[in-house]
C-alpha cells in the first residue's frame, strides 16, 4: 500500500495564526497541563478555565496561570480548547461555553467524541477544529521540553472563517506536534480510530494479553515474579524495539526459537483476536459504544468504577509494585 495522507512538518505551519491572540484552556489535567505549557513556551497567552472547586486550580496557579471560572475563561479567549473528560463536555459547554461564542472566537477539540456523536453542535458560526495528540498528555510535555514532539491529527468540522486550517496547524505546532508529524483527517476518523485504537490494541488489548498471559503461567503453578517479569516488564523492551525498528526490526534482535514461535503461535493468537477486533470497531461505527458510554456515565459510572477497582486488587499489579521498588531507575517522573 502506497502512503498517501499529507504530513504536515514544522516548515509547513506558521505560528501568525496564533500571535497576540488569547487561548483558553479548559481543563488542567493530562492534555490540559500539556499544552497550556507548551503553548506558552511557544509564545502564545494563555488563560485556563476551572470550576471554583476544581482540585486542578492549585497546579495550575504553581505553574503561572491566570486560573477563572470556565465562562470568564472562554470571554477572555480567541480560541476555546476543551479539554476536560470528554463526559463533561456538553454540560460545561452548554453552561459556559455557548453563551460566549460569537464568530470571533473558535472552539477546538483534542478528541472528536462529543462533535462526531452529535452531544455537541456549536452554531455555524463558529470555527471548529481539532488537534488530537496521538500521546498521553505527560508525553505531550515531555517530549516537548527534550526539544521533541507526539504526533497529531488535525480536523477541521467548520470553517466560519477560512482561515480554520492555519489555526489548527499554527496550535498544532505550538504544542510541538508539527516536529513529529501532523496529518489531516476528520472528525469521524478520529474519532472511530482512537477509539478502536485504545479499546482494542494500546490499552484494551494490551492489558489483556498482559493479564491472561500472567494468569495462565501463574494458573499452571509457575512463580508470580517470573511471570510479571515476562509477560509485563519485557513488554516495554520488545515494545521499545518495534517502536525504533518496526515488527522486522524487533524478530532481528530476539531468537529464531522466539522468531519461529512469534510467527506460529502468534498467528494462532491473531485468528482468534482479529474477529473479536471487527466487532468491537462495530460498535464503535454504529454509535452503541457511544451510546453505552453516555448511559453509564448518567448512572454515575457503576460499571466503570466496579471494573476498574476489580483490576487494581489484581496479583499482577502487587506483585508488580514489590518489583518495580527494587529498580529505583523506573522511577520516571510525577505523573499527577
Ligand atoms: N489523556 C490523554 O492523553 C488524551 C486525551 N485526549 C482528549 O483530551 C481531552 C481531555 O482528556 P484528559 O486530558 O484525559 O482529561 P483529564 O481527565 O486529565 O482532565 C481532567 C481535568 O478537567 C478538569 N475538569 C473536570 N470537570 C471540569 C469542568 N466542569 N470544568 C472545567 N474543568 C473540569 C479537572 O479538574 P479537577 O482536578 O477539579 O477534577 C482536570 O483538571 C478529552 O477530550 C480526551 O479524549 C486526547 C488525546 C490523549
Ligand atoms: C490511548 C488512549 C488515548 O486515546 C490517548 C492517550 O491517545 C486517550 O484517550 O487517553
Ligand atoms: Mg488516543
Ligand atoms: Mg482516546
Amino acid at each position: 500500500m502506497e502512503p498517501m495522507a499529507k504530513v504536515y512538518y514544522d516548515a509547513d505551519a506558521t505560528l501568525e495564526p496564533l500571535i497576540g491572540k488569547t487561548v483558553a484552556i479548559l481543563g488542567y489535567g493530562s492534555q490540559g497541563h500539556a499544552h497550556a505549557l507548551n503553548l506558552r513556551d511557544s509564545g502564545i497567552r494563555v488563560v485556563i478555565g476551572l470550576p471554583a472547586g476544581s482540585k486542578s486550580r492549585t497546579k495550575a496557579l504553581q505553574d503561572g496561570f491566570p486560573v477563572y471560572e470556565p465562562a470568564r475563561a472562554v470571554q477572555e479567549a480567541d480560541i476555546v480548547m476543551m479539554l476536560t473528560p470528554d463526559t463533561v463536555q456538553p454540560q460545561l459547554y452548554k453552561e459556559s461555553v455557548e453563551p460566549y461564542l460569537d464568530s470571533s472566537k473558535s472552539l477546538a477539540f483534542a478528541h472528536g467524541f462529543n462533535i462526531h456523536f452529535r452531544q455537541i453542535v456549536p452554531p455555524p458560526s463558529v470555527d471548529v477544529f481539532m488537534v488530537a495528540p496521538k500521546g498521553p498528555g505527560h508525553l505531550v510535555r515531555w517530549m516537548y521540553e527534550e526539544g521533541k514532539g507526539v504526533p497529531a491529527l488535525i480536523a477541521i468540522h467548520q470553517d466560519a472563517t477560512g482561515t480554520c486550517r492555519d489555526k489548527a496547524l499554527a496550535y498544532a505546532k505550538a504544542i510541538g506536534a508539527t516536529r513529529a508529524g501532523v496529518i489531516e483527517t476528520t472528525f469521524k476518523e478520529e474519532t472511530e480510530t482512537d477509539l478502536f485504537g485504545e479499546q482494542a490494541v494500546l490499552c484494551g488489548g494490551v492489558t489483556a494479553l498482559i493479564k491472561a498471559g500472567f494468569e495462565t503461567l501463574v494458573e499452571a503453578g509457575y512463580q508470580p515474579e517470573v511471570a510479571y517479569f515476562e509477560c509485563l516488564h519485557e513488554l516495554k523492551l520488545i515494545v521499545d524495539l518495534i517502536y525504533q525498528y518496526g515488527i522486522s526490526g524487533m524478530r532481528y534482535s530476539i531468537s529464531d526459537t522466539a522468531k519461529y514461535g512469534d510467527v506460529t503461535r502468534g498467528r494462532r493468537i491473531y485468528e482468534v483476536v482479529k474477529p473479536l477486533m471487527k466487532k468491537i470497531l462495530e460498535e464503535i461505527q454504529t454509535g452503541e459504544f457511544a451510546r453505552e458510554w453516555v448511559l453509564e456515565n448518567q448512572a454515575g459510572r457503576p460499571v466503570f468504577h466496579a471494573l476498574l477497582e476489580k483490576d487494581k486488587e489484581h496479583t499482577i499489579e502487587k506483585v508488580g509494585s514489590q518489583l518495580r521498588n527494587m529498580m529505583p531507575w523506573l522511577g520516571g517522573k510525577d505523573l499527577k
